[in-house]
């Protein structure tokens, strides 16, 4: 676990860049730091492994004071991953990777090893292993600095803005393979973002900062878009926190009906029972008709893609599938709307909770 006692950041030209931070990131969590730009993000994250000291207060890494640790070891437990990778230009992507086993004094064959293997954990293909990093594509080029801090197994993983210079989709994959690794992997991970949505998707823990190096407020994403501390973080989570918060809820729990073959659109399976379109039984090709897209869901699906599918679905109805992709029943529109409809109010509620005080208007 890593902890902030009441620390504070001052630099010599005057400006304050975190101002009594008191937090505590969970052992395998995600705490994501989100805020304006300045607010003493990068500062916070860089106090962990001592690349800046704090002026007050007390951090500490596994119960153990920062100060009170060797500089070098204390950075070998913790694995750094920085925009644009940072990568060795004139080195190998293998050997960029087995930077710290080198350092850590592994020999070459071993640490090598331990290279490429990471190679495969972060999915790149062997072969690139022997390339140099201004051959890889930039999203590449992250998974190799990923694959390069993780090289020593460290126990904590910092990440300054690691996905900020690609683009939406590769970004979105790079979201995924590190969720897919954190599931294996559990490390206590700190992640600067400047996208909400990013934070949304991978933090177990949102903290988010105002400029002058405050912290707002820290709470799980579902727990922070349905309950804002105040106008400045509603504000930063932006008008469309109910559709976030929607993205965050699941099917589980929402009834299903058996698919029926009596009405209009007609869900067609496969042999396996593993749906595979809407078909139109009142059109003039009857049986013949080109099925319709479906995109079955599952119980772990949000309510969000279930929205959008209730939308798209010519019948109205939403394909619910086991774990297999085997059709276990259908949802109608309505039933998913209203339940969309309350989780959204949620988060509505929240903000009329929040309406200022009448009486406080007596004194202005
Ligand atoms: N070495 C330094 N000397 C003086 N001021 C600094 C120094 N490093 C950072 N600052 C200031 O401290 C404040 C916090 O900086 P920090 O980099 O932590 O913010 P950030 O939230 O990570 O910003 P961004 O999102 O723009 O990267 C800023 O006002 C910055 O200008």
């Amino acid at each position: 676990m890593i902890s902030f006692k009441h620390v504070s950041k001052h630099y010599p030209n005057g400006t304050t860049a975190v101002d009594d931070l008191s937090l505590e990131l969970p052992e395998g969590d995600i705490t994501v730091l989100v805020g304006s730009s300045g607010c003493g993000k990068t500062t916070t994250l860089r106090m962990v492994n001592r690349m800046v000291e704090p002026s007050s207060g007390t951090v500490s890494v596994g119960g153990r004071d920062i100060l009170e640790a060797d500089a070098a070891e204390l950075r070998r437990g913790i694995g750094y991953v920085i925009q644009q990778a940072g990568l060795f230009p004139h080195r190998t992507i293998l050997d960029n990777i087995a930077t710290v086993p080198l350092l850590l004094g592994w020999g070459r064959r071993k640490a090598r090893a331990r290279a490429a293997e990471l190679l495969e954990l972060v999915g790149l293909p062997a072969g690139s292993g022997k390339r140099y990093p201004h051959q890889l594509s930039g999203g590449q080029q992250q998974r190799v600095g990923v694959a390069r801090a993780l090289a020593a197994d460290p126990p904590v993983l910092l990440m300054d803005e690691p996905f900020g210079a690609v683009d939406p989709v590769v970004r979105t994959q790079l979201q995924n393979e590190l969720l897919r690794l954190q599931s294996e992997l559990r490390k206590t991970v700190v992640f600067v973002t400047h996208d909400i949505d990013e934070a949304v998707r991978l933090g177990d823990r949102i903290a988010i900062f105002r400029t002058g190096g405050h912290l707002v407020q820290c709470a799980p994403p579902a727990e922070l878009l349905a309950s804002p501390a105040d106008d400045f973080v509603a504000g930063f989570l932006g008008a469309e926190r109910g559709l976030k918060l929607l993205s965050l809820s699941t099917l589980a729990g929402l009834p299903q009906e058996p698919a029926d073959d009596k009405g209009r659109w007609r869900l067609v399976t496969s042999g396996r029972g593993e749906p595979l379109g809407w078909r139109d039984t009142e059109g003039p090709d009857g049986d013949e008709a080109p099925l319709l897209p479906v995109r079955p869901l599952r119980d772990t699906d949000s309510l969000l893609s279930a929205l959008d599918e209730s939308l798209a679905s010519p019948a109205g109805l939403v394909a619910r599938v086991d774990a297999d992709g085997v059709l276990t029943g259908v949802t109608g529109r309505d039933r998913i709307h209203e339940h969309a409809g309350r989780r959204h109010a949620e988060a509505g509620r929240t903000n009329a909770s929040q309406a200022p005080d009448p009486d406080a208007s007596v004194t202005a």
